[in-house]
């Protein structure tokens, strides 16, 4: 096992710089999940980690040694890639056995170890077939067993599992946190799908063109995100979100948005002015017109079985989703409604997306504008 650390990473592809001055502190036996929209940088920074792209400046080390000139087949990582890669002709057991045969190992002990990690795969009833007579699902196993064989000090994963199913998805989700549970060893994983990043990661690293926005634990990226962007992008369906004006009323300065918002603010929170606020779906409320602090008109619901979501029009170009416990009776769809939240769940961002903190939204908005 191994700690990573990057130290001021950048990369250019010629005159494109993909990867800014990136700084990233992984511990040992840290399972870190690297997210972001497509071309953020993602696959590119976790090729740097493997030695696989060699960065234009800045150091990586890994257990505390500076890696950056030394090549991928020293670093003791392990990559499981999107594309499993695995040789067509050999069968199961050589492919996981594969890298052990080259380094000279005696047969009897690459047997044994090869054994052994298909067994904790769920693999071993398999040995002789070749990759073609596999699933999808054998096969990303398999990939993953001749990783793990060599017992690298790091596992790295590329989109590992975007290939597959969304039920296979799910399982093999849960086939690596158990992995990861019984080798403890550190693991970097990439993914552009943020819900698998919330159930994997320890920590989940959000990457924004070539940035890191925030770093942080599951709930913390979701409960208190920095910006804008992670708000937007952790958690689904996402945030709602909501241009808003500042200005000061009679009782005190307002925040006002469409749909008729007006929110209180307390006259001593944070000067910065409020440029948008954000809410998530779950902390709507559907309610009657007059009761609501938002207009809308509740024109569409999907029914997922177990839960259902409203999309509630709140000017021509606002559409915000809400979760609903039930389904709502049909003839309230094309109809006036109203959305009702606590302000404690509304996030405040700055013209720049950086959360504020202190925005001192107040529960009671005048008697005007609130039941
Ligand atoms: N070898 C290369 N030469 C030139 N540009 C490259 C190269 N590899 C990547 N890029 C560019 O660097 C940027 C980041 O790519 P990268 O593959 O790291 O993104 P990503 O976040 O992993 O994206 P995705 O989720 O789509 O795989 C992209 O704009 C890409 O076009």
């Amino acid at each position: 096992m191994a700690s990573v650390s990057l130290q001021s990473v950048s990369k250019n592809f010629g005159t494109h710089a993909v990867i800014h001055a990136v700084d990233l502190q992984i511990e040992d036996g840290e399972f870190v999940v690297f997210v972001g929209p497509s071309g953020c940088g993602k696959s590119t920074l976790l090729r740097i980690v493997a030695g696989l792209v060699a960065p234009s400046n800045g150091v990586v080390a890994i257990g505390g040694e500076d890696v950056t000139e030394v090549p991928a087949s020293r670093r003791g990582v392990a990559f499981v890639f999107q594309s499993y890669a695995l040789y067509p002709h050999m069968s199961v057991a050589r492919n996981i056995g594969f890298a052990l045969e080259t380094l000279g190992l005696a047969k009897d002990v690459v047997n044994q170890k090869v054994l052994a990690v298909a067994r904790m795969l769920k693999v071993d009833h398999l040995m002789d077939r070749r990759p073609r007579e596999l699933s999808g699902g054998q096969r990303q196993r398999v990939a993953i067993g001749r990783a793990l064989v060599r017992q690298p000090e790091i596992f790295l994963f590329d989109e590992p599992l975007s290939n597959l199913d969304s039920d296979l998805r799910m399982e093999m989700r849960l086939e690596i946190a158990r992995l990861h549970k019984d080798v403890k060893t550190t693991m970097i994983y990439v993914t552009h799908d943020q819900s698998e990043a919330m159930t994997l990661a320890d920590r989940i690293v959000v990457l924004n063109q070539g940035r890191i926005e925030q770093v942080g634990t599951p709930r913390e990226l979701y409960h208190a995100p920095d910006n804008r962007f992670v708000a937007g992008f952790i958690g689904s369906p996402r945030m709602n979100f909501m241009s808003v004006s500042s200005h000061m009323a009679a009782d005190g300065p307002q925040i006002a948005g469409a749909g008729h918002l007006i929110l209180a603010l307390d006259a001593s929170a944070d000067e910065t002015p409020v440029a948008e606020i954000g809410i998530r779906p779950e902390n709507l409320r559907l309610v009657d017109q007059e009761e609501g602090r938002i207009r809308c008109i509740l024109e569409r619901v999907e029914d997922l079985g177990h839960e259902h979501f409203g999309y509630c029009r709140i000017s021509d170009d606002t559409v915000w989703v809400i979760r609903l416990p039930q389904a709502p009776l049909p003839d309230r769809i094309g109809k006036p409604a109203g959305l009702d939240f606590p302000a404690s769940a509304v996030f405040a961002f700055a013209a720049d997306g950086r959360r504020i903190l202190s925005a001192g939204l107040k529960d009671q908005a005048g008697e005007a504008s609130l039941p």
